[in-house]
């Protein structure tokens, strides 16, 4: 059962019953509302806690009446009625008066006499003990409000405590000595502090940047700072326990707040770089080998192509994957926007901008990765402030002084051959070194002809899917087309395909050549001559083709080698022998070199 308040404030009560019994050599007994003796004297100062209801007949009436009650003969008055001890009771006298709080009765407190002197004792000034009684009551009363309030306060306190955990934000409470007298989980998390940290001295300073129309704070505890955006507080409580609250978060969930908004989160993995070409099949070997690096890496392949897919999959398998991958198109931006977008802005650092100011691209992709997409697009002086920020890894947002620290992987991807800009004198070629540390081709669809049947396949179950139709599969003949065609906007052009076929096909029919673009039909005709050429293979690929098809179906361990060199019909000394030459001819016709890493 739940206490009652009595039960609450037991210890005071009993105080209070053995003073009163001292004083005025009576004895005293105080019962709650569920008439439970809570403290007594004398004979009863052994049965506390105990259930008086098949007793307690006058606080019973007490209790519903809210009326005190002057028992002069107990055992014989009309209240004793009903009780075991009618006419035999041993008290003499008793006096009783109701608790209350508010309108509330919560017990009642009664005087009683054993012995006849006592009693005379009270006849004898029966108004003053009457009073006497009401002022104890009135005393406990007292106390029990306080308790509740206290309660109510503590209760207040908790769910002001819950609402403040809860809110994602980070909040510390200081006091006047600048030490941490409250502190959320949010605000241990992004200060990496423990709950043991009450009492830690803390220093807080504006740095004077708003970014968003939210202030920025330095902040230094333990000899670590932040940077955190929030708001400072002053606490008009006037004690100095309680001077000012931060409210605030660490800039990255700002950013993650942007960064998921504006985030089209298709999650990339190897497995969505669909193509079992050796091009293929070796750039993914590639990939495997520098996502954990942070070196930066150049993107060089044509449009559509995959440059995209290929960087987002650096990210996703790569160390930072939980952190943000940020996108940006160097040729979509307008050239006097870029350098806001890339390196953002504090509030009035420029007229016509954001008033609140801008978190840039590099501050949004810090810890993470940005992609400098068609970097051959970026002007001329942005170039050599990039080129700064890649060497130094920091950055000044425009309109402030603060240097802000950068640790970011680079992924910067082109069309476009950036030696012949250098001779152009449209890119600078400092800027080209620092960017190709680890360069990456990714070879047109036409070189790689091999991925169009697994990519028209994986395409046919996307779009499908998308538009919930059933479709059989491509028939022959127009496969045989999509394997001639010479892909010129590459796998984005495929898809745009693909899609199309979709459309044009019956429910649960197949892809004929009566679903293709007409331009793509048309181009068979114009074109074959082209890729003709380009598709004879010399007897020396079709055999390491061969191999490595074999090697895919058997796996690359030691026992598959064998399984495979006995399946092509050579012995296995052999297939390690055309391996090993794969390798080497692989090593001199790349642009990537392991010893770049
Ligand atoms: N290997 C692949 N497997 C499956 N889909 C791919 C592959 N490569 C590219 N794609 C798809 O092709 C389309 C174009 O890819 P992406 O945007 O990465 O090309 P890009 O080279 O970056 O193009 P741009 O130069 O125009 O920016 C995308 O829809 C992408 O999902």
């Amino acid at each position: 059962m739940k206490k009652s308040i009595l039960q609450e404030i037991q210890d005071t009560v009993s105080q209070y019953a053995k003073i009163i019994a001292h004083v005025i050599r009576v004895d005293v007994e105080i019962v709650d509302v569920n008439l439970f003796r809570i403290a007594g004297t004398g004979i009863y100062a052994d049965r506390i806690n105990e259930d008086m209801s098949n007793e307690g007949f006058v606080y019973k009436h007490v209790l519903m009446t809210g009326k005190s009650q002057f028992i002069e003969e107990p055992g014989k008055h009309e209240l004793c009625s009903i009780c075991p001890r009618e006419g035999c009771c041993d008290e003499k006298l008793e006096l009783c008066t109701p608790i209350t709080l508010g309108e509330e009765i919560i017990g009642v407190i009664g005087l009683i006499c054993f012995k006849e002197a006592q009693k005379n004792q009270l006849l004898q000034d029966l108004n003053f003990y009457q009073l006497f009684l009401e002022q104890i009551a009135d005393f406990i009363s007292a106390k029990a409000y306080e308790q509740q309030e206290s309660k109510r306060n503590q209760r207040m306190l908790d769910v002001l405590l819950q609402v403040i955990n809860n809110v994602g934000k980070g909040v510390l409470v200081l006091n006047r000595s600048n030490q941490i007298v409250q502190i959320n989980d949010s605000a241990c998390k992004q200060l990496q502090l423990s709950a043991d940290c009450l009492d830690q001295p803390i220093a807080i300073a504006a740095t004077h940047d708003s970014l968003l129309g939210v202030d920025e704070y330095k902040v230094t505890i333990d000899h670590h700072t932040f940077f955190l955006m929030g708001e400072l507080l002053s606490v008009e409580s006037g004690l100095s326990a309680y001077d000012r609250i931060f409210i605030f978060n660490e800039i990255k969930n700002v950013k993650s707040g942007i960064y998921d908004l504006t985030k089209v989160e298709i999650p990339v993995t190897l497995d969505n770089i669909v193509g079992c070409s050796p091009v293929t099949q070796q750039l993914k070997t590639k990939l495997t080998k520098i996502a954990d690096s942070n070196s930066t890496v150049l993107i060089i392949g044509e449009s559509g192509s995959g440059k995209e897919v290929v960087a987002r999959a650096i990210h996703a398998i790569g160390n930072r994957r939980d952190k943000p991958f940020i996108g940006i198109n160097c040729a979509a931006i307008p050239d006097t926007l870029l350098e806001s977008e890339l390196f953002g802005y504090v509030k009035g650092a420029f007229s016509g901008a954001d008033p609140r100011g801008k978190i840039g691209k590099f501050e949004l992709a810090n810890k993470g990765v940005i992609f400098l997409d068609e970097i051959g697009d970026m002007p001329l002086y942005l170039q050599v402030k990039l080129l700064r920020v890649l060497q130094e890894r920091k950055l000044v947002r425009i309109g402030s002084n603060q240097l802000i620290s950068l640790d970011i992987r680079v992924i910067a991807a082109t069309n476009k051959d950036l030696r012949e800009l250098i001779k152009e004198k449209k890119f600078r070629e400092d800027l080209y070194y620092r960017l190709n540390v680890i360069p990456l081709e990714v070879p047109p669809l036409r070189k790689r002809v091999e991925d169009i049947k697994p990519l028209v396949d994986s395409m046919i179950v996307k779009y499908g899917g998308l538009f919930n139709k059933q479709i059989c599969g491509i028939d022959r003949e127009t496969m045989g087309i999509l394997l001639q065609y010479s892909w010129p906007g590459n796998i984005r052009e495929l898809e745009n395909t693909v899609e199309f076929m979709i459309n044009m096909a019956d429910e649960n029919g197949w892809l004929t050549k009566d679903t293709l673009p007409r331009s793509l039909v048309d181009s068979q005709v114009v074109q074959p001559v082209e890729q003709a050429e380009e598709e004879f293979k010399s007897l020396r690929q079709v055999e390491q083709e061969h191999i490595l098809q074999v090697l895919r179906r058997f796996g690359d361990t030691t026992q598959g080698k064998l399984a495979a060199a006995k399946q092509l019909g050579i012995g296995i000394a052999t297939l390690y022998r055309k391996l090993r030459e794969m390798e080497e001819a692989a090593k001199d016709t790349d642009l990537y070199r392991d010893d770049h890493l």
